[in-house]
């Protein structure tokens, strides 16, 4: 009898062409990559320098999102010459290599991480390699998703498979149920807060529980996407009906007779019985507050209602100083309320929480509210199909009214690679999954949360328990 596996065995053994080594390197074959302008113009001038083609073209998609302007008027050229040339490289790699791109003037524009699902792009038990950290996200939908270097993305598009090293296993459990207010970014923050912004390195995370099948699909791709925030190199969920429904209507997913077939094929998509992981860390949630992040790292995070942590109460003088030097940079003192904490920028956006839920979720908050005098409010949602339906929903008007920017999508603020960027001192309540020092903007402070979270720190201009709004309405 075949031993117990987990998905992830499974995955890779069901994706290994062969394996190169006893160290646990293997050629891996990836199904599906998505690319984008900014990490894949090395990997196509590698392409061109020794004349090779891309192996499947069919198996990439290719979409514009890190440098692209957000500005209400969609505009085919880019402001800024750097992006510009960036841009106009990827669409002539696209036409050359026989990939299909989606830019900026298309409706099916946005992050990649946002397009790729909404297309159906993207399929349980599928393995999908690019050039992008988040691409962890894929594994809400069951499938097996990793970021890679340049020059991998060069050897995937000539061969569509990549050397590969095995990872160890963890599972997080994760149980309870979650009260009004709190949501799966709080989940993820909570596990990066308690195993550390490295404590996955060298892992893939199969997250599991009651608390993770509650959740929808869409709240399972925050969670996914920001796995890699824990420095898990992966992170998947077994599939089950909600993703089914969630990708039956796609306009990529299979149909009719060979539906049928693939939903039968991906209902074996979990970890047998008895299957083993090298570590297992569990997470109850019946008791978890909204968080926010106080410092410059994801794992510097607290609940709302917690103070600004005091340095000189930590005895590794390591810690300590590393401590000290964040709470420099947020402009932060030791004991100080967070919600009391004044922002001055507000921003609802990226792959982890751009997506229509998240922004109905912003909107219950903002219905009927004004932005505080004092802050700049933007939304910039996930993608062209988001915003649309958001539209069309009427939650464009819910922000407008309030006073928040109705922005097109793209990466934006999240990292500030395009023009929208902060300024040395501004203080953002941000919807992102970075806090790095000078992320959204040279000397800029960045506090992490939720977008329900980002609404009321809108609302009252300071960081804010949700529940307090929501309790009001
Ligand atoms: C630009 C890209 C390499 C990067 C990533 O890999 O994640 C970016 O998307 C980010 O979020 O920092
Ligand atoms: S939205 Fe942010 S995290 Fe996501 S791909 Fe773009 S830059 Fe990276």
């Amino acid at each position: 009898m075949n031993s117990p596996r987990t998905l992830y065995q499974k995955h890779i053994d069901s994706h290994t062409v062969c394996p190169l080594d006893d160290q646990g390197h293997v050629l891996l074959y990836i199904d599906r990559q998505v690319a984008n302008e900014y990490t894949s113009p090395q990997a196509f001038s590698g392409l061109r320098e020794t004349r090779r083609s891309v192996w499947r073209p069919s198996a990439t998609l290719a979409v514009v999102d890190h440098v692209n302007p957000t500005t209400p008027q969609r505009i085919a050229t880019m402001p800024d010459a750097g992006g510009a040339r960036q841009v106009s490289y990827f669409a002539e790699n696209c036409r050359d290599f026989g990939i299909e791109l989606f830019d900026v003037l298309d409706k099916r524009q946005g992050i990649e991480h946002v397009v790729a699902p909404e297309q159906g792009f993207i399929l349980p038990g599928m393995v999908v390699a690019a050039g992008d950290s988040h691409t962890t996200t894929y594994g809400a939908l069951g499938a097996f998703g990793f970021g890679i270097g340049t020059s991998e993305i060069e050897h995937l598009l000539a061969t569509q498979t990549l050397v590969y090293k095995r990872l160890k296993t963890l599972r997080v459990i994760v149980n309870g149920e979650l009260g009004a207010g709190v949501t799966a970014k709080d989940i993820i923050m909570a596990l990066i807060e308690q195993i550390g912004a490295s404590g996955a390195t060298g892992y893939a995370i199969e997250f599991a529980g009651p608390a993770i099948t509650a959740l929808s699909v869409e709240a399972r791709m925050t969670i996914c996407n920001m796995a890699v925030e824990a420095g898990a190199r992966g992170a998947f969920m077994a599939p089950d009906d909600k993703v089914f429904a969630y990708l039956q209507a796609k306009p990529r997913a299979p149909r009719s007779e060979l539906w049928e077939r693939a939903v039968a094929k991906w209902r074996a998509l979990h970890s047998d019985e008895g299957a083993v992981f090298d570590r297992e860390v569990t997470l109850d949630v019946n008791a978890l507050e909204p968080m926010v992040t106080w410092g410059t790292s994801p794992d510097q995070a607290s609940p709302i209602g917690a103070r600004v942590p005091d340095p000189s109460a930590q005895p590794d003088p390591i810690l300590r100083q590393g401590l000290q030097r964040a709470l420099d940079y947020m402009g932060l003192t030791p004991g100080m309320l967070l919600n009391e904490v004044v922002i001055s920028h507000a921003f609802i956006g990226s792959c982890t929480n751009a997506r229509i839920e998240d922004l109905r979720d912003a909107a219950r908050v903002v219905r009927g509210k004004r932005v505080a005098a004092h802050v700049r409010a933007m939304i910039v949602p996930g993608s062209t199909a988001v915003r649309d339906q958001a539209e069309e929903e009427g939650l464009a008007g819910i922000f407008r009214d309030a006073g928040f920017e109705w922005r097109q999508s793209g990466c934006s603020m999240c990292l500030a690679m395009n023009d929208d960027v902060l300024a040395p001192g501004d203080r953002c309540a941000s919807s992102t999954n970075r806090n790095f020092e000078g992320r959204q903007g040279a000397g800029a402070r960045t506090h992490l949360m939720s977008p329900a979270m980002v609404a009321a720190a809108a609302i009252t201009g300071h960081l804010t328990d949700v529940r307090s709004l929501l309790a009001e309405a």
